[in-house]
């Protein structure tokens, strides 16, 4: 698992272990890290670091410290290395004394730096890290938009990257590899953040961390989470999910959503709604039932809304009257969003909100009676969002986008690692319920069914989309379930 911290946390847990250390202890760690993998990287790229081209970018800070002292290693191996300082005045006194005595050459006028950091074989961004606020400034603007050569490694952060929302508020650097010190910062796990992060490499340096805010699971967890039957199994020990959704517009939504409950775990698949005969044509293994949730025989969790069309109300309002963890997605949503937070007042076992962010806004409107926000502003302040649903709504919320956010109403977090935008697809929300309803009623806990499925569905995208990538349909990705599923288990 990755654990993220917030930068309040960071810097508590540092000023604690620096003052047991002797001074400067901590960025010698970072930096010796940081040339580490500087030197991998240039090892790969020209068989040697001798020779090599190196660019520093150097601020004001210590980001801006532990890329000099690291700049300096590389000269001692023998690169050519520049240190562009941004603000001359206050760059990193002891990091400067380093580059100096290994021979390294320090400029200060912009065009030379901008010409240096151009044809760099590789280049450190040691411009701004967690002390960063708002967009990067203009001396700093221009080298994030400059055309480069080599390979740009962040420190600890790219640069104009919010440490703890992911927020790109202005221009910021964009790295191919971060490494980063002590902990995950969020900001690296999260959109847009992340797809400035490039590949995000940790080095500890010893830092003893509380709890973490926010969590992404990787291969080794999710195995462990996944249902497996024992030999005591039986259909409705290993749970049955039931589909409430399509509609006489949306047939289609129904059959996708079965096809993801199915491949999920639950050991059968009770269908109810107008799409019975698409679905059965389909799927003959669905059990189906006339009318909806209510009456609807024996199911351990229900997945509403996926195409729900004129009945989603009524649906909605059956299933969450159960007392069975409830799945709410598509047209459940835009109901739910009309009844506001109270309509799960009553409610005594999980409920999960799977929407995007069009979706989430209806949300929030629904809670507090407003407007509802600008679908873009949410998809910039993703975790914000994902946390003030779950919080107004009292229950868990798979946000869905370019980074799927899953946010607990006990202030869990987790993001999702595996998504591709080949997903944003017609039908693939419908797979991707299925999916969650089906680890639900397999007994998974709200949080770990929903981040398990952002994984899997994230994984098949990819799986189904191949490299380097082509359209996929909601379809495929149901089909490549199986697969991304043992390949999970196999490690
Ligand atoms: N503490 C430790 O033990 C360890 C810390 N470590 C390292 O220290 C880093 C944190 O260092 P830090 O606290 O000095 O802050 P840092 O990120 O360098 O930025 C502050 C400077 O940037 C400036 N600035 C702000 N916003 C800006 C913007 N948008 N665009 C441009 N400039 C901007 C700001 O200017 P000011 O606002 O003061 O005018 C200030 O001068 C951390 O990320 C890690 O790399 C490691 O060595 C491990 C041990
Ligand atoms: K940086």
């Amino acid at each position: 698992m990755r654990h993220a911290h917030r930068v309040e946390i960071v810097r508590a847990s540092e000023a604690e272990l620096m003052a047991r250390l002797p001074e400067g202890t901590l960025m010698q760690r970072a930096a010796a890290g940081l040339a580490a993998t500087c030197a991998r990287l240039l090892t790969g790229r020209r068989g040697r670091v001798y020779g090599s081209r190196v660019v520093v970018l150097a601020g004001s800070g210590d980001n801006g410290g532990d890329a000099l002292y690291a700049g300096a290693a590389l000269a001692r191996r023998g690169a050519r290395v520049t240190a562009v300082l941004l603000a001359p005045e206050r760059v990193h006194a002891g990091g400067l004394a380093a580059v100096r005595s290994a021979r390294g050459r320090v400029v200060v006028e912009r065009e030379t730096g901008l010409a240096e950091f151009s044809r760099a074989d590789l280049v450190l961004d040691g411009i701004v890290g967690i002390g960063g606020r708002g967009g990067l400034r203009a001396g700093a603007r221009s080298y994030a938009e400059a055309a480069r050569r080599g390979v740009v490694v962040a420190v600890d952060l790219p640069s104009g990257v919010d440490a703890d929302t992911g927020e790109v508020p202005g221009a910021a650097l964009r790295a191919d590899v971060t490494v980063c010190f002590g902990t995950y910062k969020p900001g690296l796990l999260v959109d847009p953040g992340a797809s400035y992060a490039g590949a995000v490499q940790l080095v500890g340096i010893g830092l003893e961390l509380p709890p973490p805010d926010v969590t992404a699971l990787q291969h080794a967890d999710v195995a462990a989470l996944l249902p497996v039957p024992d030999v005591e199994s039986d259909k409705y020990r290993r749970g049955v999910v039931g589909v409430a959704a399509g509609s006489a517009t949306y047939p289609g939504a129904a059959v996708l959503a079965v096809a993801g409950a199915l491949r999920g775990g639950a050991g059968a698949v009770r269908y109810v709604g107008t799409a019975a005969e698409e679905v059965v044509r389909r799927f003959p293994e669905t059990l189906v039932t006339e009318g909806g949730p209510h009456g609807a025989g024996r199911v351990q969790a229900w997945v509403v809304g996926p195409g729900g069309g004129e009945g989603a109300r009524q649906t909605l309002a059956e299933a969450l009257a159960s007392d069975v963890p409830v799945l709410v997605d598509a047209d459940g949503l835009t109901e739910l969003g009309r009844l506001g937070p109270g309509a799960l007042a009553g409610r005594t076992a999980p409920t999960l909100l799977t929407p995007h962010t069009g979706e989430a806004a209806r949300l929030l409107a629904g809670a507090d009676g407003t407007a509802p926000p600008a679908a873009a502003d949410l998809a910039a302040a993703r975790l914000a969002t994902a946390r003030r649903l779950a919080a107004a709504y009292r229950a868990t919320v798979l946000l869905k986008g370019s980074t799927t956010v899953i946010a607990d109403p006990g202030g869990a977090v987790r993001v999702n690692p595996t998504g591709t935008s080949w997903l944003a697809t017609a039908g693939s929300g419908d797979v991707l319920a299925g999916l969650a309803g089906s680890l639900l009623a397999a007994g998974l806990p709200a949080l770990d069914a929903a981040s398990v499925a952002a994984y899997l569905h994230g994984l098949a995208g990819r799986h189904a989309a191949g490299e380097p990538g082509a359209p996929v349909t909601a379809s495929w990705v149901a089909e490549a379930l199986p697969v991304v599923w043992r390949g999970v288990r196999e490690g």
